[in-house]
């Protein structure tokens, strides 16, 4: 069986912040605002996931309001949800990601995020994209008050017949 799912995530740029994305650490001025460590990367993507296997929401299983999850690294939240996929069988197949940011400069962090993302879901980099566009310096993306992502993941149940 092959099931998909797509994750769609925004955060608030703010100064005083660090700015995690991805996995990584990128210096910058200011950074994601969020209960956890606003990882908009990792959330879109564990948005999808969850979306793939029909449970819902990242924050109907690490809810918003739960002192338990006040600076969560977003990478654990990722593992412990792909622990769920491992449960019921599933392998990635692929997952493509965008992040939409004016700024900073994702480019030279990309290599580092799409290995740390392969390495939580168990796959090579190869299956594995990140990807990053500006909106031209238009709305909110583009006046940099915030970043968004969004993720697309192919899961794998079972041996496929060629
Ligand atoms: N925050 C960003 C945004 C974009 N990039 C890279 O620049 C390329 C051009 O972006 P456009 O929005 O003008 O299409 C894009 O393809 C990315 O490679 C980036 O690194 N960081
Ligand atoms: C993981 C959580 C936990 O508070 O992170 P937040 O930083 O609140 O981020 P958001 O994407 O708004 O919602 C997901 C939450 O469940």
């Amino acid at each position: 069986m092959i099931r998909v799912g797509q994750g769609f995530d925004v955060h608030q740029l703010v100064e005083g912040r660090p700015c995690i994305i991805g996995g990584v650490t990128i210096p910058y001025e200011k950074g994601l605002l969020g209960h956890s460590d606003a990882d908009v990367l990792l959330h879109a993507l564990t948005d999808a996931i969850l979306g793939a296997l029909g449970l819902g929401d990242i924050g109907r299983h690490f809810p918003d309001n739960d002192p338990a999850f006040k600076d969560a690294d977003s990478l654990k939240l990722l593992e412990q949800v792909w622990e769920m996929a491992k449960e019921k069988g599933y392998r990635l197949g692929n997952a493509d990601c965008t992040i939409i940011a004016q700024k900073p400069k994702m480019a030279p962090y990309i290599p580092e995020m799409t290995a740390i993302i392969a390495k939580a879901l168990h796959a090579e980099p190869e299956q594995v994209n990140v990807k990053a566009t500006t909106t031209e310096q238009l709305g909110f993306t583009g006046r940099g008050e915030g970043v968004a992502a969004q993720s697309v993941v192919c899961l794998i149940q079972g041996m496929l017949s060629s």
